[in-house]
């Protein structure tokens, strides 16, 4: 029977609770790992799901420079530099919740990581349009030479450099749902979805990997919906969404229901590969089912954003 009692919160963890690099992950996952904890000790049951960005390029990279000193090292597919992205920051991750549990004298929530796979549609047309930026940002300059020398497709991200683009479908099952529903039933505190999931097509029982890195925010989304969750909460670097963002006029919201968020949508307040999928993933969970709630915040402010003190609160509104 499922454990009701608590309120069920399904966490998309940002880039900035993992850092860039493997140090400075060392680092974030200890400051996470408290934010976390924190919401268990207010009572709630938490699951958690993560980026990969930076990671997955990393890897990929480094899995790419291995293939061309080495004749008999083919290049590593995308999905698989996924499931290691899911691996190294499970790892990490797994590590720093069950020592910061320990600390608190709670030993009897087991903290497991689940290699995730994640069903794409093969006709979904984001692989015609790459658009998910993964890996370190580069200058103009960077990102030219990067064009030529490995056919990477290259984008201005956000204001912020430029990336690395590369496909990203939208999540349309969580192979291993099962599995998770029963650690999480059973009480431990689960790691799933990472990097949005192993982006994979289904070929008759065989389940092939696809080149693409799925949005981490939307497959937290599909799990939060799945898991029957309450709360689907994007931690990220800012406290609060506004509108009119970077600009005199920028206005920090409290509140967003789904039918003012769609008009924002539209009115292109949100930036795409950055805060438009939160919201609309926070926008899809609120719509989903009444009396779920969408919460963006800031990684630090998880605990005040719950009790209502801050952050963007997204529920249900007028639907058109
Ligand atoms: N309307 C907006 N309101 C708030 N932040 C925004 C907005 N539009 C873009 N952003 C940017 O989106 C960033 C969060 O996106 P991103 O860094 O890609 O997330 P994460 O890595 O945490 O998933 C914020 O730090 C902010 O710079
Ligand atoms: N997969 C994914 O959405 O990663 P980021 O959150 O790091 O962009």
């Amino acid at each position: 029977m499922e454990n009701k009692k608590k309120k069920r919160i399904v966490i998309a963890l940002g880039g900035n609770a993992l850092g860039n690099t493997l140090p400075e992950q060392m680092k974030a996952v200890k400051i996470t790992a408290k934010a976390i904890v924190d919401l268990i000790q207010e009572g709630c049951e938490v699951i958690v799901a993560h980026g990969n960005g930076p990671q997955v390029g990393m890897i990929n990279n480094a899995m790419a420079a291995l293939s061309r000193e080495d004749a008999n090292q083919p290049n590593t597919p995308l999905s698989v530099c996924v499931a290691m992205s899911q691996a190294y920051i499970g790892y990490d991750l797994q590590n720093a919740l069950r020592e910061e549990l320990y600390n608190r004298d709670i030993y009897d929530i087991p903290v497991a990581t689940m290699i995730t796979q994640v069903r794409v549609d093969a006709d979904d047309p984001a692989f015609e349009t790459p658009s998910k930026p993964i890996g370190h940002f580069m200058t103009k300059e960077q990102a030219q030479a990067a064009e030529e020398k490995y056919g990477y497709i290259m984008k201005e991200d956000a204001g912020r450099g430029y990336r690395r683009v590369v496909a990203s479908p939208k999540p349309a099952e969580i192979v291993e749902i099962g599995a998770i529903r029963s650690l999480v039933n059973s009480g431990q505190l689960v790691i799933a979805c990472g990097g949005g999931g192993i982006p994979v097509t289904r070929q008759g029982n065989h389940l092939r990997g696809a080149s693409a890195v799925i949005d981490k925010d939307f497959a937290s989304e599909l799990l939060a919906e799945n898991l029957d969750a309450d709360f689907l909460i994007i931690l990220t670097a800012v406290e609060k969404v506004a509108i009119h963002f970077g600009k005199p006029e920028e206005k920090w919201l409290d509140e967003l229901d789904t039918e003012e968020a769609r008009k924002y949508i539209k009115e292109g307040h949100f930036a795409p590969g950055s805060m438009l999928p939160k919201v609309q993933a926070a926008v899809k969970f609120a719509e989903s089912k009444p009396g779920r709630t969408a919460l963006i915040t800031l990684l630090e402010k998880a605990k005040d954003g719950i009790t209502g003190k801050t952050g963007t609160h997204i529920h249900l509104g007028q639907i058109n």
